[in-house]
């Protein structure tokens, strides 16, 4: 299956022997070197694509958006301009993150968490059905696939008081990220129409969460410490104009939200994600059937006034669907009981040298599947 052909055409930033950082196109195997591209006038840019981040280019806009990748577009197909063989190349985080907010969007992985940190309380509480609640991250610690995971230290809840230590319930959350391209002013905001203007393109996010940690700390301001250590994302940002045929009917919404959140057309994508511990394959999430929607969650992330800058990445939320083996995250799929992996080992939470992997697809034109690359991370013990 082809998942990097003329109708993906992800973004990413790579060198090549510890050389400079240049911004490439991923065509199948090959990354199309766009640096050299414009260094060379195949393609114009005004220079955006001579720098070592996608932001200056994200901050063009829209319509230079679609311009560039129609001109890449015809580069790859035509076979010009340098191509590097992806195997020589080191990939960086592919844009410089402005602000980072994580949503909490599936209902089931609300219900799931809710019935396991509050047994006392509703699963989900009231005024998760009327906005997309969300917390603001550490923008400064959003890294690159592949970078380790040291695993964190912190407090947790002890007998009569706080224990102190390396975390013991080290999870993942299997995300879907949106990449702003197009800043806002402040004191405005986004329509629920506006996703296109304002989102450049679509990454896959590993939102690693310490459940020891979290659960002492959240009450009452929310997630601090125990997922501010690090959140990984693939190399690769699928241009939301390559995701065109993957818009799918999201799930009604009763009780009905407020007009602010009403789209005409309330769309989700239809990505299926997979995520495999140690090389076994856990769970296949599926992403349509988030109840909140990208373009509802921008919406709301701006609706007082908050503005948007180049570089801002808003994750969906853990994608978990109905069924155990299509949860996002371990604390889920572990709750019944460990897992066992294809070495006949049996986990809970991660250990130290375990790796976790996300990979997605979606549906492309014509039959073809887009692919979104993959986020992995091994954990290490801390230093
Ligand atoms: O319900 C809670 O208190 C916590 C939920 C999460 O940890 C999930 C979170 O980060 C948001 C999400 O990924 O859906
Ligand atoms: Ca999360
Ligand atoms: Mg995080």
């Amino acid at each position: 299956m082809t998942l990097y052909g003329l109708d993906n055409l992800p973004y990413g930033v790579f060198s090549v022997d510890g050389g400079r950082r240049r911004i490439g196109v991923r065509v199948h195997d090959d990354v199309l070197d766009l640096d050299a591209a414009e260094a060379a006038g195949l393609i114009d840019a005004r220079g955006a694509l001579r720098t070592p981040t996608l932001n200056a280019h994200m901050a063009q806009g829209r319509a230079a958006w679609s311009a560039v990748r129609a001109r890449v577009r015809e580069l790859a197909r035509a076979g010009d301009g340098t191509l590097v063989p992806l195997a020589d190349c080191e990939l960086h985080l592919p844009f410089q993150v402005a602000d980072y907010v994580d949503f909490y969007s599936s209902a089931w992985h609300a219900s799931n968490v809710g019935k396991i940190l509050r047994p006392n309380q509703p699963d989900i509480p009231e005024n998760w059905w009327h906005l997309p609640i969300g917390y603001h991250g550490r923008a400064g610690t959003v890294t690159v696939s592949g970078t380790p995971i040291v695993r964190p230290w912190g407090q947790r809840r002890g007998d009569g008081g706080p224990a102190f230590g390396p975390s013991t319930r080290l999870d993942i959350e299997a995300e879907v990220g949106f990449v702003v391209g197009t800043p806002t002013r402040l004191g405005t905001r986004v329509p629920v129409s506006g996703l296109a203007d304002h989102v450049f393109g679509v990454v896959l996010v590993n939102d690693w969460s310490a459940r020891d940690i979290q659960a002492w700390e959240y009450v009452p301001l929310g997630p601090f410490c125990g997922k501010s250590f690090a959140t990984s994302v693939a190399p690769w940002v699928v241009p939301l104009e390559a995701l065109a045929h993957a818009w799918t009917p999201a799930p009604a919404q009763d009780p009905p939200v407020l007009d602010y959140l009403r789209a005409d057309e309330h769309l989700g994508l239809d990505l299926s994600l997979a995520v495999e511990w140690n090389g076994t394959r856990v769970s296949r999430p599926p992403f349509a059937g988030m109840y909140w929607t990208p373009a509802q969650q921008l919406a709301h992330l701006t609706v007082n006034g908050a503005s948007l800058c180049t570089g801002d990445l808003f994750a969906s939320g853990t994608v978990s669907g109905p069924q155990r083996e299509e949860v996002g995250s371990f604390l889920e799929l572990t709750a019944a009981g460990p897992v066992r992996l294809a070495d006949g080992s049996l986990r809970t939470f991660l250990e130290d040298g375990d790796t976790v992997s996300i990979t997605a697809t979606a549906p492309g034109p014509d039959g073809t599947t887009i692919g979104f690359g993959e986020v992995t991370g091994t954990v290490v013990k801390t230093a």
